[in-house]
């Protein structure tokens, strides 16, 4: 099934409408499964869900929440890191307790037992009601890159030069970064919903690509072609050049 398209005129509506569907899921199903991103795409989002959250319209207090991906050699208290920024913009601030919240430690010993050890958990949480995910501009789901076969669940990925270049607007000063870790577009694939997320110009070939190219590996973001429930949540220059 070809993903839903909703375009929307600036980068707030976008991130109202993606806040909506996460409400929406808790008002229906209070112990949802939820598995968001970092990166600067869903940081107006997380601004209305905690602003709602404060005014007593939403109640996280029985999810369960997954974190998308990691750098690898990074932990919560590391600038930069994905834990850490969800930390200060989302998590700390609806408060949600230690024991509601799954994410990837990017300085696990054995990160491929830090894969099993998520993807067990996911799996004896009976899989993601929601997944939202941003999009890279090498067309990387979570820190899927290109290559990444579409069976796969959680690993360790190496990132591209693109990837490494792009990353660095998360960090005060110049850091290196080379692998990621993170949940598998099979994960992905498996979600009972998936919301890709972008805003801004740059995007916009990238979505297009995602949406008109063949479904192939060599492009992750393909992959939500084939999707049951998949909807891109796009603002105007984001969606610059698609028919919708
Ligand atoms: N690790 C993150 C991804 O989880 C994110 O979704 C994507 C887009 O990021 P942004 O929203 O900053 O464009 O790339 C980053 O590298």
């Amino acid at each position: 099934m070809k993903p839903k398209l909703n375009v929307y005129q600036d980068y707030k509506a976008m991130s109202l409408a993606a806040a909506e569907r996460v409400m929406a899921l808790l008002s229906k199903k209070p112990t949802a499964v939820i598995c968001l991103p970092s990166g600067s795409t869903p940081l107006g989002m997380f601004e209305i869900l905690v602003s709602a959250n404060q005014k007593g319209m939403t109640d996280f207090s029985q999810c369960v929440f997954i974190g998308l991906d990691e750098w690898v050699g990074f932990g919560a208290e590391d600038d930069g890191g994905c834990r850490n920024l969800l930390n200060k913009d989302f998590l700390k601030p609806i408060g949600l307790r230690e024991d509601q919240i799954v994410f990837f430690d990017g300085k696990a010993i054995d990160p491929e037992e830090e894969c099993m050890r998520i993807n067990k958990i996911v799996a004896g949480l009976g899989g993601l009601d929601l997944i939202i995910l941003g999009v890279g501009m090498n067309g990387h789901l979570a820190l899927n890159e290109p290559g990444t076969p579409w069976d796969s669940y959680a690993h360790v990925s190496e990132l591209e030069n693109v990837t490494k270049e792009v990353g660095q607007k998360y960090f005060k000063r110049p850091t290196v970064i080379s692998q990621g870790i993170t949940v598998g577009i099979r994960h992905i694939m498996e979600a009972k919903t998936a919301i890709l997320m972008a805003s801004g110009s740059a995007k916009a070939p990238v979505i297009q690509r995602a949406l008109a190219f063949p479904v192939t590996t060599a492009f992750p973001a393909t992959a939500l072609q084939n999707h049951m429930n998949a909807e891109f949540l796009l603002d105007a220059e984001a969606a610059k050049g698609i028919e919708h």
